[in-house]
């Protein structure tokens, strides 16, 4: 059976990247994606915007909808403290063995647990099924179209608290035209967007963070 992308990039990684060290991983990834095989990692460019509202936000429950090969999980969990947690939720079974091997490599399997299955089914549960009180963190990065419904399902089960930060990849390219009209005329919501680019690209693309006012 032929290799997937995916395990093109993971196999990379194993061979190039030194094991528990996250930072490395990261690299290496970048490095396939850029000069081998496109890929959809939120990349080099993104990743350091992403970086920089982890580092400001301080979070200790944090929630990724599409974790892919597991680059933005390991990105950010390089980030956090001792105790936090990133929930991720992927709803591809290929993708989510992968990003299972990728994060192991890196030594974040303590604070990055994969859950799969689709975003709609697992947020509501969340609370009871996997003890969340409310998410400090979300980064949404899965199926456009779901951004929208997804953040309003977040709000119906309780999940954010005053001060919960949403940051959101791909506003522009692919866009998630429905969930930035939304976010930008809901009253509850501070937005700020962030210009970049596409990941391993010239074209034009963006980050939204919308901060739950309570
Ligand atoms: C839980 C759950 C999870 C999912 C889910 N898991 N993983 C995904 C992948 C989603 N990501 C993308 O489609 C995506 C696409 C592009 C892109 C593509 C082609 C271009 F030409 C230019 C840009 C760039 C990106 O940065 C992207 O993130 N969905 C789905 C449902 N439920
Ligand atoms: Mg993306």
């Amino acid at each position: 059976m032929a290799q997937s992308k995916e395990q093109r990039i993971l196999n990379f990684v194993l061979q190039n990247a030194v094991r528990g060290d996250p930072q490395s991983v990261v690299d290496t990834i970048d490095k396939y994606c850029s000069q081998k095989e496109w890929a959809m990692n939120v990349g080099d460019e993104k990743g350091l915007i992403l970086d920089k509202i982890v580092e400001e936000t301080k979070p200790s429950v944090l929630l990724e909808l599409g974790t892919y090969c597991g680059y933005s999980a390991v990105r950010i969990a390089r980030l956090l403290q001792p105790n936090a947690c990133l929930l991720t939720i992927e709803f591809n079974p290929d993708y989510a063995a992968i990003a299972k091997q990728m994060i192991e490599f890196a030594g974040l399997q303590e604070k990055v647990k994969i859950l799969e299955g689709p975003s709609e089914a697992i947020i509501p549960q969340l609370k009871k099924k996997h003890e969340v009180d409310t998410l400090d963190f979300v980064f949404l990065d899965h199926w456009k179209e779901r951004y929208k419904p997804d953040t309003i399902l977040l709000l119906e089960c309780g999940l954010l608290r005053k001060g919960s930060v949403i940051l959101a990849d791909n506003v522009i390219v692919p866009g998630a035209p429905e969930f930035i009209q939304y976010i930008r005329n809901n009253k509850s919501f501070e937005c700020t967007n962030y210009l970049a680019h596409v990941e391993y690209m010239k074209i034009k693309d963006a980050m939204e963070k919308a901060v739950f006012l309570g």
